[in-house]
């Protein structure tokens, strides 16, 4: 490890980017402090830093998307100057952003020419430049899928491909492994290797230290702003990346003694939710997996069938049938790739979709009907999936923020009226404790990084001492340290004796922080692991039905719905 000097670069090879002295200050707070980044070509170059340490500003700077108040910009060795994303992509600048930007309802090929259909048209020319970039990088991709049938892996490589099709020679990709499972993930790394290997750049920003070593071949540190070193990933551990970032060792999410008790805090029975639009959003349709065993190494005696799913008619059921309890004390994780009914039944307990049938006990009392405030009132606490959509009002002050679902509790009102003061201080020691960096709680939540704003949910929902915790993500985008924080916070309440459903695509943090752990697939819960013993690899095979013979193929449908499986299947 080198936390001096960057990378060499030999005379005769230009950096495909090169940032130097980029400075960015925003009211209150310097972003970017005379940043310096080398990308050289061909390589998969990380970025990384803790929460709010200006990695997003920097790529902000060179995508266009912000302009810098010091500092140069070189591309291939010259100096540019952009105004936009247009002339960055005019420069070979391509983003692939954590949310993805796709269509649903319209096919890859009308996705990727979308907005440049001066390039090769919308039809013939497009579709055979598609076929070409997707086969010389290995991407696999068919142009004329419908994205909505596509997996959260094949999205991205449509970003992916979206950006190369604008002729991207450096592609800019912020956090990209979040949202995959283990497989995925290595499926992603010999996409960048087939991309390296045809001269591309790519830089990597993200949160998951081990990754970042294997991928990665240069490493750049960015601590409050400014570079602070480079890592040689070949000689550097995780936990010397961790120190050199945040100046904190690296956490592993164990999970001690049990404090699993007798008391029952959620009870869900037979909930079914059909999804809204009639045809159901999961892609395998017809593909019902019969039963599934996870965790099938001889030492893992937990791992049995939960329930038998033979439903060959459930293709509007989003939710199928799912029946489960949670005692106080208990972390419940699921596991499953997105899309498979995890936001159904994160939407059923808190009560924003009512269920179409079945029934929800919160403490011995039958809570179906509830509105979500009563249900929040009563003990419910809520870290959402989409931290934007609904955890926060980007435009309103941190304190707001505070306010927001937990408008007549304490410490934001008092009897009927709100309390403005007692909102605000609790918001500074919520800044205080959870490490939110932020120049003042009068700033709006859109002004903090992701990772700052994640930090600011998690203390709005554990201050209220809740008995019963929705945890979808909690720790997505969360650098190391505010992980392991965040983590002893859950853990801590759930020995006061907590609830918690744990819903996360960080598998590592499933496994770890779980008492119990299920697997969702098709909108059942169809098998159960044992978190003791499973392993991240064999879990990711669960969620993907690939730990089963009956989940392994997709096109496998029962009788009577051979159709079910189309081309499209064949493409995932
Ligand atoms: N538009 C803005 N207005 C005000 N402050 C901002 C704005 N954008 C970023 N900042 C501040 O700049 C700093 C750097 O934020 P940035 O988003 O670049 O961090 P990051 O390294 O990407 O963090 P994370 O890992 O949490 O995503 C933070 O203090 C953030 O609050």
């Amino acid at each position: 490890m080198d936390a001096s000097s960057s990378p060499p670069l030999t005379a005769e090879t230009t950096a495909a980017v090169e940032l130097a002295g980029i400075t960015k200050r925003f009211p209150g707070v310097v972003a970017n402090h005379d940043i310096h980044l080398s990308v050289r070509k061909g390589t998969v170059h990380a970025l990384v830093g803790e929460n709010g340490a200006g990695k997003s500003t920097l790529m902000k700077i060179l995508y266009g998307m912000q302009k810098p108040d010091e500092g140069t910009i070189a591309i291939d060795g010259e100096q540019v100057s952009f105004s936009s994303p247009a002339d960055a992509i005019a420069r070979g600048i391509g983003m692939v952003h954590q949310h993805f930007m796709l269509a649903d309802n319209l096919t890859v090929l009308e996705n990727v020419v979308l907005g440049s259909e001066k390039l090769y048209g919308i039809g013939g020319n497009a579709r055979k430049k598609i076929a070409e970039i997707s086969d010389r990088y290995g991407l696999g991709i068919r142009p004329d899928v419908l994205v909505e049938d596509l997996g959260v892996a094949d999205r991205q490589r449509v970003e992916i491909l979206k950006v190369l099709f604008r002729g991207a020679k450096t592609l800019i990709l912020d956090e990209p492994t979040a949202v995959l499972v283990p497989q995925e993930v290595d499926a992603l790394f010999d996409n960048l290797r087939e991309l390296k290997s045809e001269g591309l750049s790519v830089i990597f920003i993200s949160h998951k230290l081990g990754e970042v070593l294997s991928v990665a071949d240069d490493i750049t540190v960015i601590r409050r702003g400014t570079t602070v070193g480079t890592a040689i990933p070949s000689e550097t551990t995780p936990r010397q990346l961790a120190e050199l970032m945040v100046g904190s060792e690296l956490p592993t999410p164990e999970t001690a003694e049990s404090t699993v008790t007798d008391k029952a805090v959620v009870t869900v029975k037979n909930l079914t939710v059909y999804a809204g639009g009639g045809i159901a959003s999961l892609g395998e349709v017809g593909a019902q997996p019969e039963t599934a065993t996870v965790g099938s190494s001889g030492a893992a005696p937990g791992a049995d069938v939960l329930t038998e799913a033979t439903t060959p008619g459930a293709a509007k059921r989003v939710l199928d049938d799912v029946s489960f309890t949670i005692h106080a004390g208990e972390v419940m994780g699921i596991a499953g790739v997105e899309g498979n009914g995890q936001t159904e039944l994160i939407d059923a307990l808190i009560g924003t979709k009512h269920a179409d049938s079945g029934a929800i006990e919160f403490l011995g009392e039958d809570i179906t009907g509830w509105q979500t405030r009563k249900r929040r009132e009563s003990g419910v606490g809520y870290i959402p999936e989409d931290r934007h959509r609904q955890g926060l009002l980007l435009e309103s002050p941190l304190w707001e923020n505070r306010i927001l679902g937990h408008v007549t509790e304490k410490p934001n009102a008092k009897g009927f009226w709100l309390d403005i003061k007692g909102a605000q201080a609790d918001t500074r020691r919520i800044v205080e404790e959870f490490d939110v960096r932020t120049p003042g709680i009068d700033v709006t939540a859109a002004s903090l990084s992701g990772g700052n704003q994640q930090k600011l949910i998690v203390g709005r929902e554990m201050s209220h001492n809740p008995k019963f915790l929705i945890a979808a993500h909690p720790t997505r985008g969360v650098d190391v340290g505010a992980q392991a924080q965040i983590w002893d916070r859950i853990r801590e309440a759930r020995r006061e004796g907590l609830a918690v459903l744990l819903i996360s695509a960080d598998l590592d943090e499933l496994i770890g922080l779980s008492d119990t752990l299920r697997v969702i697939y098709d909108g059942k819960l169809v098998a159960d692991a044992d978190p003791a013993t499973i392993t991240p690899e064999e879990l990711g095979s669960a969620m993907t039905g690939a730990a089963s013979g009956h989940l392994e193929h997709v096109d496998t449908a029962p009788e009577g719905h051979e159709g079910a499986a189309g081309p499209e299947d064949e493409a995932r």
